[in-house]
């Protein structure tokens, strides 16, 4: 049976866990990624899906390689792609994450471009999309993700013409000057073109986008609209008034959307309510002794600020020796995949200043700073949530951060403080979080103060406002409105227009 919709993301969905009987097992993923969560729901919408992923094989394992994993419990499949480890390497750890990611997230000056493999890049594009299109019916949606696949939406529209083709960049995208560094910018970009729907977090990203388009082709601007409802119109940092939604390239009508993903609160508030997460969070107080807690949680990366943060927690500590013995900083930062030499640096920075920190600080019965390089597991990272009095986000760049939103949810409207980074998408949903330009000294100095110094009214007013915002614009609302912009769109010329309204 062929599927009705087809998700296109590099990752497979799940971890492989191979069991004493030499059984392997698929379990959740252990290490941090926003994504896979976010999409799994997707497939309760239909009758049969697709997730294409790639697969790491050895050339002995070739021969017996299982291209299909049946998920228990569901109505998809993971239709795997083997790659070897070569392949790998230089489609992810070196092409993605040394060239795409450097520009998408605004470090130019982390931008290596001579070690990129575009041919193979390529190639692992088009074999994306070929298996796709094998999987798709007739009237499949088709739903790309991410910057790994940028080159997929061509690939599959030159196999069905007639493809519902959607993209979802979960990533920043960057302004023109910034984006048109890449090469192979053309490339990418009359990819992104041939899709019906190119979606992204906010209107930055978008407006972004469409600056870029209009930069390299005669891409002609059909519709501009007012921007969603809960979106910050001016005042901060990535704020945008007003976007464009639909473009027309070569005849083809390209509807462009921006809309924040959202995290999934059901799923929070039920480990929330687990005896297990209730014990840790009890055994974490009992810990602190009445310490006030800060948690800080994310991966080894150098746009996601851990040097600037250490840096910021130092200081605070030198100017504050009253808050000896009285503050803890939970940092749990996951270290990249072997063979990610990118973030070498990043984690040598982190290891570095921490046990600095510590090594200035520390006494007995108190550490300053507890350091996790290792994912923690879901039911732990919510009871640190909990747990902690600051939840302390200060990314240089992140595309929406869902661990300010996750944090927002453990607190369920009552109590807590989230400093936040004016430089992630989800501060254009959250005014009300302790904003921050990570950028600079003096604003990150104000905005621990801040937090430390705020009422418990005002806390509490705060967190109330954000928790109404993550819980009505959650994963479901995301995934109900996008179905129901794509259940509108057909692959339209503009012959053919009819507006997709939202
Ligand atoms: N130490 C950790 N161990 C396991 N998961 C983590 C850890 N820190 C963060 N996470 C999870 O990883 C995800 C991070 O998503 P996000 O904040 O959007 O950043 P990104 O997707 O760039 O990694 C969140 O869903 C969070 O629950
Ligand atoms: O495979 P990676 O490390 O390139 O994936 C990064 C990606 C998934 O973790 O993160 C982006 O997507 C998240 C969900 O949309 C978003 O919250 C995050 O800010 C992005 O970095």
């Amino acid at each position: 049976m062929k599927s009705s919709l087809v998700i296109l993301y590099h990752r497979e969905p799940y971890d492989e866990v191979v069991d004493d009987n030499g059984v392997t097992r698929y379990v959740d993923k252990k290490s941090p990624n926003g994504i896979v969560p976010t999409l799994k729901g997707f497939f309760d919408n239909v009758e049969k899906g697709t997730w294409i992923a790639w697969k790491q094989i050895t050339a002995k394992q070739r021969s017996k390689f299982q291209e299909r994993v049946q998920i228990e419990g569901s109505n998809y499949d993971v239709a795997r792609i083997p790659l070897s480890a070569d392949e790998v390497k230089h489609f992810y750890h070196i092409t993605s994450k040394e060239a795409f990611w450097p520009i998408l997230h605004s470090f130019p000056y982390h931008f290596t471009y001579e070690s990129s493999d575009w041919e193979n890049f390529k190639a692992i594009n088009k074999k994306f999309a070929e298996a796709a299109c094998a999987e798709a019916a007739d009237d499949a949606l088709i739903w790309v993700h991410d910057y790994n696949l940028w080159l997929a939406p061509k690939y599959i529209r030159e196999l069905k013409p007639d493809a519902r083709i959607a993209f979802f960049h979960h990533t920043p995208f960057p302004s023109v000057d910034i984006f048109n560094i890449l090469p192979w910018r053309e490339a990418i970009v009359e990819s992104l073109l041939c899709c019906d729907v190119v979606g992204f977090h906010i209107p930055r990203y978008s407006e972004n986008f469409v600056n870029v388009a209009r930069s390299l082709f005669e891409v002609d601007v059909v519709k501009r609209e007012a921007i969603p409802e809960h979106i910050t119109p001016t005042g901060t940092a990535l704020a945008e008034p007003e976007m464009v939604t639909q473009l027309n390239y070569k005849g083809q009508l390209v509807n462009v959307d921006a809309f924040p993903v959202g995290t999934n609160p059901e799923h929070i508030l039920n480990t929330l309510g687990k005896p297990e997460t209730q014990q840790r969070i009890q055994e974490i107080r009992q810990e602190l002794q009445g310490r006030t807690l800060a948690i800080a949680a994310g991966r080894v990366d150098y746009v996601k600020g851990n040097r600037e943060l250490l840096e910021c927690y130092g200081r605070l500590l030198e100017r504050r020796p009253d808050l000896h013995g009285k503050i803890n900083l939970v940092m749990t930062c996951v270290q990249a995949a072997a063979g990610m030499r990118v973030y070498r640096t990043a984690q040598q920075q982190i290891e570095q200043l921490a046990g600095k920190i510590n090594g200035r600080y520390a006494r007995l019965g108190w550490t300053p700073i507890l350091l996790f390089t290792q994912p923690i597991p879901f039911t732990d990272l919510i009871a640190y949530y909990k747990a902690a009095d600051i939840c302390w986000t200060t990314p240089l760049r992140d595309g929406l951060n869902l661990v300010a939103k996750e944090y927002v949810v453990a607190h369920e409207g009552n109590d807590g403080a989230l400093i936040l980074s004016e430089f992630v998408g989800a501060a254009v949903e959250m005014p009300e979080a302790i904003q921050t330009n990570p950028y600079s000294i003096d604003r990150m100095d104000q905005a621990i103060d801040r937090a430390l110094s705020l009422s418990e009214e005002e806390k509490a007013e705060r967190m109330a406002q954000m928790y109404q915002t993550v819980t009505q614009y959650d994963v479901k609302h995301w995934a109900d409105r996008l179905l129901d912009i794509f259940e509108k769109t057909e692959h339209q010329t503009v012959a053919e227009k009819k507006p997709v309204t939202a």
